[in-house]
């Protein structure tokens, strides 16, 4: 039992520095390994698996990283679009209310001389007091306001075409595919980022915008001499805008999103590690308690094989000399015979008898008769070699199986007898003093005097019978003149 204390308590302590060896000061472990060493290889799979997992979980928030990327440069442009849809929208209200009061009148001077594109019969007045007035029609409107606009936004707009009444309003290469895809019906606005645009002289990201103007009745004055109908469209307007604070506005959104996500992915990764913490320690506990169990077992199936072995043993030996006793002498015998048998081979049997034994009992009492036997036993022993058997039988008697014989075995028996009664015979130191007994020896041989244990153990006794009518100590032979006592 105190085996298996130790033992579980050595297991629960090492699982213990497996668990804490990260404690300054761990020290070296049971096996000689570095604490810190063994910890890491008792985890590795376990680190290996959660760096898996964690890879793993980085690639949908990767993905939603894409994605919303994504979404916001789509967001952007959209802003972007919405801005140039409502310029547009201003510029064509514009138009339009120039064109229904037929074009506007204003001083000439600097900015505004008279449009030499204009087919006008009143194109220039003069006013009662003498003031020269120029007419403006929507065009050169739109070419007035895109100056005003340059100069206070950055917002580049013009009236394009590709066949323009001014040379300055020719299409660019954007803008003349913008006008095509109109034309052709495939769309009906246009909006792309230009990272390097020229504006006012300096190179400048940009969202272009365009979209088509249609010929209406009002226009047909100017544009039917180009051979324009109603609902063409001889050109757009083109709308450039600087960028920078929408790209500002796009870049923040970015940074929040990713660092959301980050966020998001540490967290979730977090609650991972928390999570295959847990259930890490709840295996090593399981492991623990399996390995206490089993610790447990193996003790008591140890314990259970000693006892088995204990039982047999007690089972098969007598309890005062240790010798076998007769069921186990039983055994031998029969193994003797069966491989005698098989290898015809011979060996003997002898009956021991302590002669007047009761009178030592009587004389000095039961222990003293004990510590007699024991000594017998002992004695016998030392006549024998240890293949052979030395067994007590019940009481005084005892019995020897000589399967060992250099000479032959009817000279090895004879003289084991012999030596066996001499050395009976000898004093005996015991508790009460020096004593004296002696024995009387039966033998018999195999397959001579007997082919089966009971014709051999029978002949045996009657040889022992024998030499107790002829006067005790000594041994004797089995001879078919040797009878059985008489009855009464
Ligand atoms: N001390 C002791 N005595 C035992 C034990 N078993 C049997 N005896 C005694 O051994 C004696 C055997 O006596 P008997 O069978 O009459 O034989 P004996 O006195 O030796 O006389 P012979 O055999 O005729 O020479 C009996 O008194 C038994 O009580 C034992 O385990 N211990």
């Amino acid at each position: 039992m105190e085996h298996a204390w130790v033992k579980t308590m050595w297991h629960a302590r090492e699982t213990r520095n497996m668990a804490g060896a990260s404690r300054p000061g761990g020290g070296a472990s049971i096996t000689g390994l570095p604490a810190g060493v063994r910890l890491l290889g008792h985890f590795r799979p376990y680190v290996a698996l959660l760096t898996a997992l964690w890879v793993l979980l980085a690639a949908p928030f990767l993905m939603l990283g894409v994605l919303d990327w994504r979404r916001i440069a789509d967001d952007t442009a959209a802003l972007a679009k919405e801005r140039g849809q409502a310029l547009f929208g201003l510029i064509e209200l514009t138009r339009e209310w120039n064109a229904r009061h037929g074009g506007v009148y204003v001083p000439v001077d600097e900015a505004s001389p008279p449009n030499p594109y204009l087919i006008h019969a009143r194109r220039d007045l003069v006013t009662a007091d003498g003031q020269p007035l120029t007419l403006v029609n929507p065009a050169y409107m739109t070419r007035q306001l895109a100056d005003l606009a340059a100069e206070h936004s950055g917002v580049q707009l013009r009236i394009t075409g590709l066949k323009p009444l001014r040379p300055g309003n020719m299409a660019d290469p954007w803008e003349a595919a913008a006008l095509g895809r109109f034309r052709r019906g495939e769309e009906d606005e246009r909006i792309d980022f230009f990272a390097n645009h020229p504006v006012a002289g300096a190179q400048r990201p940009v969202y272009r915008y365009m979209a088509p103007l249609h010929i209406t009745r009002v226009c047909l004055d100017c544009h039917m001499a180009q051979g324009y109908g109603l609902g063409d469209i001889p050109g757009g307007i083109s709308i450039s805008m600087p960028a920078e604070g929408l790209l500002a506005y796009r870049d923040k959104r970015r940074m929040e999103s990713a660092l959301t996500l980050l966020g998001g992915y540490l967290l979730t990764g977090g609650l991972l590690h928390v999570l295959m913490a847990r259930l890490r320690r709840h295996t090593l506990a399981l492991e623990e308690l399996s390995a206490r169990q089993e610790a447990v077992i193996v003790e008591r199936t140890r314990e259970l094989k000693l006892l088995n072995e204990d039982l047999r043993r007690k089972a098969h030996h007598d309890p005062l000399t240790l010798l076998p006793n007769r069921l186990l002498f039983n055994d031998r015998l029969e193994s003797a015979l069966n491989r005698a048998g098989r290898y015809q081979r011979s060996f003997a049997l002898m009956l021991v008898d302590l002669d007047r034994f009761k009178e030592v009992n009587d004389a000095f009492g039961h222990a003293t008769g004990d510590e007699l036997l024991v000594d017998v036993a002992r004695r016998l022993e030392s006549c024998v070699r240890v293949s052979d058997t030395v067994a007590r039988l019940g009481g005084d008697e005892f019995a020897v199986l000589l399967v060992e014989a250099d000479e032959g075995v009817e000279v090895e028996a004879g003289k084991v007898a012999r030596r066996v009664a001499e050395l009976l015979s000898e004093p005996y130191l015991l508790t009460p003093g020096m004593m004296r007994v002696s024995a009387s020896v039966g033998v018999a041989l195999f397959p001579a005097d007997g082919e089966g244990s009971e014709d051999l153990l029978r002949h045996a006794d009657l040889a022992l019978y024998s030499v107790k009518l002829s006067g005790r100590n000594g041994w004797r032979r089995y001879s078919t003149d040797m009878t059985a006592p008489r009855a009464g």
